[in-house]
């Protein structure tokens, strides 16, 4: 059973991500603050845990304290004060503008469960990054950085490695999309970043994300994936393209032809890189880190991690920064089952249990096997069923 989606994307009535909705079921919402110990810190961004938007001057005292050492200044710093407190407040009248300039989508307001709302409360200001990339974020519809994204994004901006391990459906597309095209120069006319994915229509779905999140930059993205023609996406890397996303296979066949140079390509990010770590990936994605710089970045997120993942990331990853939002698999609001049979046993258990419980449409996802005689068999039993595949 494929438990995805915390957030529920936009017009379908509760599910998210590449994945199924929420049965309204067990839910339990409110907001807590995450245990710090579920990740591994070893390094923090000196913004992490700076919950309010406003500068600290004095750390240390209570905020009495400080109004007291204000009115101790003597008349030039004073005047110096005065100045600072101008000029920002001119920056933040300015920022006003641009955000009251946004077209903002209706809120969502449908149930979130703490798989995205146990935030420390960072928002994306927080984080520095250029406005034409913010004005996509806020234009897109979200207001804060989920879990996954206050972890992973500061990181990624100071250059780190990363292995993070996210529920599907809390938002990890934007965690490794909003730093890599924060740190795109759309003046140099180069790859570089990789997105790499196992499928096509995982490729599709993230490129839709950047230029969705940088419609506002000029940064150019391209999708590249087996099964499409090799002479257009050759014709395509002849026009500036800054950042490619695709699957392994036809990234390396474009490499080896010298006709995607990744020379310039400072930034690898691995999707679902449990999937690209199989057999039938790994080789050409340890080919392709070769025809990239030394001190590339490695991003590498996945729901699980089976050896194969620990193996190459003590091979390729310089002192990665670990992170770990999962604690249990299931998502909140999700109860899971399964039931141990054979092969030829498989359609009849089915069977037995679709006369016996309503599923919901999304709860049977194509990892089954047979997806196309299980959608017959739901669909003949007059069960909802949507195809995920
Ligand atoms: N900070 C945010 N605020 C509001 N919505 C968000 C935020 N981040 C992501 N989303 C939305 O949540 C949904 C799920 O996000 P996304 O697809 O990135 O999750 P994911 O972890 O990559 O899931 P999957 O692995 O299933 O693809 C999308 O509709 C996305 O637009």
């Amino acid at each position: 059973m494929n438990s995805r989606a915390r957030y529920p994307p936009p017009g379908m009535g509760g599910g998210g991500g590449r994945g199924s909705g929420i049965p309204n079921q067990n839910l339990s919402g409110s907001y807590q603050q995450r245990n710090a110990n579920n990740h591994n810190n070893s390094q923090m961004p000196n913004n992490q845990n700076n919950n309010n938007n406003y500068p600290n001057y004095y750390p240390n005292q209570p905020p009495q304290q400080q109004w007291l050492r204000r009115n101790q200044l003597t008349s030039e710093s004073l005047v110096d004060e005065v100045e600072k407190t101008v000029q920002s407040e001119a920056v933040d009248s300015s920022s006003q503008d641009w955000k009251d300039q946004l077209k903002i989508p209706p809120p969502d307001t449908r149930f979130r469960t703490e798989d995205v709302t146990a935030t420390k409360g960072n928002e994306f200001e927080d984080y520095f990054l250029k406005r034409e990339l913010l004005m996509g974020i806020y234009e897109k519809g979200f207001e804060r950085p989920s879990p996954i994204q206050e972890e992973s994004i500061p990181i990624a901006l100071t250059g780190s490695d990363i292995l993070a391990r996210a529920k599907n459906g809390t938002g990890k597309t934007a965690a490794f999309c909003i730093p890599a095209l924060e740190k795109i120069d759309q003046d140099n006319n180069a790859i570089q970043v990789v997105i790499l994915v196992p499928t096509r229509e995982l490729a599709l779905q993230t490129s839709q994300v950047c230029k969705e999140l940088g419609k506002n930059l000029k940064v150019q993205v391209m999708v590249t994936t087996g099964g499409t023609s090799l002479k257009d996406d050759i014709m395509r890397l002849y026009q500036p393209v800054h950042l490619l996303v695709g699957t392994p296979g036809r990234i390396l066949d474009l490499a080896k032809r010298g006709i995607c140079v990744l020379k310039d390509c400072s930034m690898l990010i691995m999707d679902e890189a449990d999937k690209l770590l199989s057999p039938e990936f790994q080789p050409s994605v340890q080919q392709l880190i070769h025809f990239m710089p030394a001190n590339r970045q490695i991003l590498m997120f996945s729901a699980t991690f089976p050896v194969t993942v620990k193996d190459f990331k003590d091979r390729f990853l310089h002192k990665p920064y670990v992170i770990n939002l999962m604690d249990e698999l299931t998502l909140k609001g999700i109860t899971q089952y399964y039931a141990f049979v054979e092969e030829r046993q498989k359609v009849h258990c089915l069977n037995t249990l679709f006369s016996k419980v309503r599923l919901s449409p999304e709860a049977c996802s194509s990892h089954f096997h047979r997806w196309y005689a299980l959608t017959c068999l739901l669909t003949a039993s007059n069960q909802p069923v949507n195809y995920l595949l």
